[in-house]
């Protein structure tokens, strides 16, 4: 298989003796994958093993370099390969390694034993493809929107020109005047895991939501569903959602808002391919905005005044 996303190539000119005693290592985590082909001096390992950004396993010989039969096996998959001159990075390697590559760093300063075409041809985009970056469609399908409000009802009426089969939802009580303006059904909490297609998060946080999008709502979802949320990220279990997009209980998820915001950038979210996060900014329009603060302002000064407020929260 093809290499397709190689982003980086680094050659270092570093010459330091020294390493580490130890058999293979290996550091379990849902971290990017790193193989090191070779037992590197100890101030490089340390920089990796500190960095918390990676898991890595290592050819732990200084003596004899790592077999080619065993190189081949250990590069299956991985994000990053540390090697060094003696292994070359050829179109074999690459495609034993696949399309998850991303970097591939050398010890050395010279770059002979790495085939420089292949590399390049692995660099961009590839080729166009039948399945590419395919996903679900809105048409025929069905929409759950878990607490109708405003915002709810807003976002049906964005995605009804998909031509979305049917619109369902659920709250602590039907909300049959809201739920007119889009056609949607009221169900129970498990009809909306088990029948959305695309399930929407619109509610408020509170204790009555906190974590409410658990394993319980994953485990009965369709596997091709996508679990978007715009609300507020402490209403997921985010150990869960993990649990259910990396085993493929569900198909992706979209986050807008997470826990803590903006998420560290070496949470194990991003190291899933079906999983899309933003650092909320599903409002982030000037007009919406302008709105936002007009809207406050205005509020305030009608409370001043001892009149009704444009929009209370009744407390
Ligand atoms: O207004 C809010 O509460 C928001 O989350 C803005 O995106």
């Amino acid at each position: 298989m093809a290499l397709r996303r190689l982003q980086k190539i680094a050659v270092t000119p570093l010459n330091i003796t020294g390493g580490l005693t130890s058999n293979i290592q290996r550091e379990m985590s849902t971290l990017p994958r790193v193989y090191v082909t070779r037992q590197i001096p100890p101030e490089g390992l340390k920089i990796l093993r500190k960095s918390g950004q990676v898991q890595f396993e290592l050819w732990d010989s200084d003596d004899i370099p790592v077999p080619r039969k065993e190189l081949l096996q250990k590069v299956k998959g991985v994000d990053g390969l540390l090697c060094t001159l003696t292994e070359k990075i050829d179109a074999e390697l690459l495609d034993a390694a696949g399309p998850n590559l991303k970097v591939l760093s050398t010890m050395s300063v010279g770059f002979d034993h790495l085939s420089l075409d292949e590399l390049k041809k692995r660099g961009g985009w590839g080729t166009w493809r039948t399945l590419w970056l395919c996903g679900y469609e809105l048409a025929n399908s069905t929409v759950g929107i878990l607490g109708l409000g405003r915002i709810g009802v807003a976002i049906a009426e964005r995605l009804a020109p998909f031509k979305v089969r049917k619109f369902i939802y659920t709250d602590v009580a039907p909300r049959p005047e809201l739920a007119s303006a889009i056609n949607a059904e009221y169900v129970s909490f498990d009809e909306l895991a088990k029948q959305s297609d695309f399930l929407a998060v619109c509610c408020a946080l509170t204790p009555e939501t906190k974590e409410i999008c658990n394993k319980n709502l994953f485990s009965k979802m369709k596997k091709t569903s996508i679990f978007i949320n715009t609300s507020r990220g402490g209403v997921v279990n985010q150990e869960d959602l993990y649990e259910a997009l990396s085993t493929g209980q569900i198909a992706g998820a979209g986050l807008d808002v997470t826990v803590p915001e903006p998420l560290p950038t070496n949470h194990p979210l991003f190291t899933l391919k079906n999983c899309v996060i933003l650092p909320h900014i599903a409002s982030a329009s000037y007009t919406t905005r302008d709105a936002m603060s007009s809207l406050a302002a205005n509020n305030l000064l009608l409370g001043l005044r001892g009149q009704p407020m444009i929009k209370e929260l009744k407390l």
